[in-house]
């Protein structure tokens, strides 16, 4: 999908559109970028969702730090929500994705026959796969541009999927896929506009391609991302680019990577945007190694 530019009214339009949605859903499923957890959620979510169950998706946790993705799981699930890496690429983390998601509709359809029981009504008991069929769990996916929103819709539908149209009584317009265990995910995920008030925010999400080079120019992204690289992760850095030794100074060390990938311009002038192409697309694409770039504050020195 195309990146959006986010303005006041797209925001206002966005929230009551996620906020009509979440009436129709038992169970939200947010998805973040696993390698940058606290940029890639906007806090509004947690005023949006309110007290319906929600289950947090570390996607793309194969570009990611393994140590970050534990330490970021366990910081996430100390609020009480349930944290799971995911991987849509291959797949990884689906089977638990689904187990998880019949443990909260156990969990939900519980909490509705307790409440059936309080106010007196006469509760016949049924199993999950009764209830199902009678009111299936229904749920959305919502997350910032680029985490893997619609990836993982089709990995939770894959090939089996089946649209359902409206139930009569629910608003028109809505299509619903069934998953392979009977519950119904909206087809269009709610897609939330990027927190760049804080000015690290907007480079995080900028390095992963969450926000078009709105923030910088290819030439200063690349020279911040190469910053950052130095600091936490200067081993895959001088490994990557054959680096033997790296220079204190991020433009030297841009620059060293420029020769050493043939980034040059006539008159051996370094062709800046090339080499910071080369670094933010591989950055991207995970080939410098598997990168965090924010961690929880547990661990942060
Ligand atoms: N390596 C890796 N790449 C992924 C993963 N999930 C999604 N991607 C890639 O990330 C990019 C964005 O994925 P989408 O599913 O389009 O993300 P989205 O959140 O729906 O994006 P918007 O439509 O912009 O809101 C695509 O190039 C995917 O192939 C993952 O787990 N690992």
């Amino acid at each position: 999908m195309d990146h959006i530019n986010w303005y006041p009214g797209h925001m206002k339009k966005t929230r009551e559109l996620i906020r009509d949605n979440l009436k129709l859903v038992d169970l939200v499923v947010e998805v973040i970028d696993a390698r940058i957890p606290v940029s890639s959620r906007n806090p509004i979510i947690d005023e949006l969702v309110g007290g319906k169950p929600r289950l947090i998706v570390l996607n793309k946790s194969d570009l990611s730090d393994e140590d970050a993705n534990r330490a970021w799981t366990s910081y996430l699930k100390k609020d009480g929500v349930d944290v799971l890496s995911m991987n849509c690429m291959t797949g990884a983390g689906v089977k638990s994705l689904l187990r998880e998601l019949d443990r909260i509709e156990k969990q939900i359809l519980r909490k509705k026959e307790e409440v059936r029981q309080a106010s007196g009504q006469d509760v016949r008991r049924e199993d999950n796969a009764a209830v199902r069929k009678r009111k299936p769990l229904r749920m959305m996916i919502v997350g910032v541009p680029n985490v893997g929103k619609s990836s993982l819709i089709n990995r939770l539908t894959g090939k089996k999927s089946a649209r359902t149209g409206d139930r009569p009584g629910v608003t028109k317009g809505k299509q619903w896929l069934t998953l392979s265990n009977g519950m119904q995910l909206l087809d269009t995920p709610g897609i939330l506009w990027p927190k760049l008030e804080d000015p690290m925010t907007g480079l995080d999400l900028a390095f992963c391609g969450s926000i078009r080079d709105e923030i910088l120019n290819i030439a200063d992204l690349g020279l911040e991302l190469i910053r950052r690289l130095m600091q936490d992760y200067p081993d895959l850095l001088a490994a990557r680019y054959g680096l033997e030794e790296i220079p204190e100074d991020p433009l030297a060390c841009m620059e060293e990577i420029a020769r050493k990938r043939g980034a040059i311009l006539p008159g051996k002038r370094i062709d800046y945007d090339r080499v910071a192409k080369i670094v933010t697309d591989e950055f991207r694409a995970g080939k410098i190694g598997r990168i965090t770039l924010e961690r929880p504050p547990e661990v942060q020195a």
